[in-house]
């Protein structure tokens, strides 16, 4: 599926048009960004019923709607980021695809607060969503699949809150449609994480006691069947975790894979292992690689052209960012 994303870039035409798109809807997010609501805000969406449009719920082969979330900073995304969202539904079998896939930023961050000098805007990661979602809409066009997509923002930084947020949101959504068929559907959440993510997310630094975390695990795990996918991380792409830094010997990547077993089977994960609620999920060895800091890092670099990074961009991010990551000059004005 991920390589289905190099056959389907965009014509001059439809980038122009998404462009012009994403940056209104940027707008019209930064200017709400203020108001008092909380909760999970869509800000685009492929149809105004999504999850529930539908094509999603005649092309099931269940009641379920198993919808694939990708948590990120679209700092900028990644080939990797797209090779989640568009993932296999390994925990949703026999089902091809995800019913539909939802981006969703944070304005608030577990460790970072609301983000470092130099990091993209708000604005400017509302349009890099949009804009990805388009081309998640072109692949799955192209592959023969419905598309529904949305992006979302919400300003919990944890993910067992944000994921009730969604829900609830899903919720919502489902009760202004008594009458359709989306009524009679459940919606199923799928967090695609890499698994630096899934490490932070059963530490428990994070919670205000141990009971809390165990109650929220339950309300995520049980009540709302949600699931964690997990991607094995190439080692190189993101500062050590300290279950990697504990094990001894062997080169980065073997201690990684001991790291990733032995959160697989600690206490707190096993129980959710063996229910079938994470499962782990190997990508394309070069896009476990990737990270945004090192595609921060290259547009940053004044020894490379622009034709140069437009050349390594191209391996790196979805088709829709190349461009826009050029003509926007983000990362690369204010002296960062
Ligand atoms: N190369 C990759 N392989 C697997 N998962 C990844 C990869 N890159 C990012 N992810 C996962 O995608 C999600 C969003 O990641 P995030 O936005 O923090 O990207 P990042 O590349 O880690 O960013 P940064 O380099 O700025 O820290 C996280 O769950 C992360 O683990
Ligand atoms: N305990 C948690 O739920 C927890 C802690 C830290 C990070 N995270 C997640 O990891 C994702 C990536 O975070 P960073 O941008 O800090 O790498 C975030 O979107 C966040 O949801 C979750």
């Amino acid at each position: 599926m991920a390589d289905s994303a190099s056959s389907i870039s965009p014509s001059s035409k439809e980038l122009r048009s998404d462009m012009t798109m994403a940056t209104n809807i940027a707008r019209a997010a930064a200017s709400a960004a203020n108001s008092n609501t909380s909760g999970v805000r869509l800000v685009y969406s492929t149809s105004s019923t999504w999850p529930f449009s539908p094509s999603s719920s005649s092309s099931s082969s269940t009641n379920t709607i198993d919808i694939a979330v990708l948590d990120s900073s679209f700092n900028p995304p990644s080939r990797a980021h797209l090779a989640l969202l568009l993932s296999p539904p390994i925990l949703a079998r026999p089902k091809r695809t995800y019913d539909g896939h939802l981006l969703l930023f944070s304005t608030q961050n577990a460790d970072k607060g609301s983000g470092k000098p130099g990091d993209a805007s708000l604005s400017q990661r509302v349009e890099m969503m949009t804009l990805m979602a388009k081309d998640v809409e072109r692949i799955q066009s192209a592959s023969g699949y419905p598309a529904n997509v949305a992006v979302g923002l919400v300003d919990k930084p944890l993910i067992f809150a944000k994921s009730t947020l969604t829900w609830d949101l899903l919720k919502q959504q489902q009760s202004h449609d008594q009458h359709s068929r989306a009524a009679a559907a459940s919606p199923r959440l799928h967090w695609v994480v890499g698994f630096d993510t899934l490490y932070r997310v059963f530490q428990l630094k994070y919670y205000a006691s141990a009971p809390e975390f165990e109650q929220q695990c339950s309300q995520f795990f049980e009540k709302e069947r949600t699931t964690f996918v997990c991607a094995r991380r190439d080692p190189s792409s993101y500062p050590q975790t300290a279950a990697d830094g504990e094990e001894q010997g062997g080169d980065a990547k073997e201690k990684a894979r001991r790291g990733e077993d032995k959160l697989l089977e600690s206490e707190y994960v096993a129980p959710w292992v063996r229910e079938g609620s994470i499962g782990m999920l190997d990508i394309d060895p070069e896009q476990a690689k990737m990270s945004s800091t090192r595609i921060r890092s290259l547009l940053k670099d004044e020894s490379v052209g622009e034709d140069g990074k437009r050349e390594q961009l191209r391996g790196l991010v979805p088709p829709s960012l190349v461009e826009y990551l050029i003509e926007s000059r983000v990362y690369r004005d204010d002296g960062v």
